[in-house]
């Protein structure tokens, strides 16, 4: 089931401080910062060789990282993206190994534009886990 690693979010306090240390201080490539109002987060992308990584920051009202930053005030890692062929072939598969998939159970499309599903961290090792359709 599981693809490439597409990539690694880490949900900030402030997306423009977190996004000058990757760029200034660790001299990384990063993206624009680009609001999610159907997320409820604003995402920045950092692009590494071999993934990605996510900076994320609430957006807007009840933002599903918004408790995760309450617990987490400095921020870190919130979720990994892996990549799927057929994310509701992925989906449908979870669900009959009794899997929780968050939401209505139907995907969004993320940040690059393509059918994204969050599978609930208390069912993978304490983990958010995204899906996201290659
Ligand atoms: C633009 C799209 C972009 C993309 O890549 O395309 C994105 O990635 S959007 C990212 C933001 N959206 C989401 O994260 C959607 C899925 N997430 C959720 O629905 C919530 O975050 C949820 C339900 C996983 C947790 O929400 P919340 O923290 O408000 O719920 P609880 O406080 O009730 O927590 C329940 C339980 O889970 C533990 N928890 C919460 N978040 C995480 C996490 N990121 N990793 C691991 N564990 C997490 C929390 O500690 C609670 O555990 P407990 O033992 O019961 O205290
Ligand atoms: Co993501």
């Amino acid at each position: 089931m599981l693809g490439r690693l597409n990539h690694v979010a880490i949900a900030v306090p402030d997306i423009a401080a977190a996004t000058a240390t990757y760029r200034d201080t660790l001299g990384a490539e990063v993206s624009q910062a680009v609001p999610q109002p159907d997320h409820g987060v604003t995402t920045v992308f950092i692009n590494l060789p071999n993934t990605k990584i996510e900076l994320l920051e609430p957006y807007g009202e009840n933002s599903p990282i918004a408790r995760f930053l309450e617990r987490n005030p400095d921020g870190g890692i919130h979720h990994i993206c892996y990549e799927v062929d057929d994310i509701i072939a992925a989906r449908d598969k979870l669900i009959a190994d009794g899997a929780r998939v968050l939401g209505s159970g139907e995907p969004k499309i993320g940040a690059h534009g393509k059918p994204v599903l969050f599978l609930h961290p208390k069912d993978f090792c304490g983990t958010l886990v995204e899906l996201e359709q290659a």
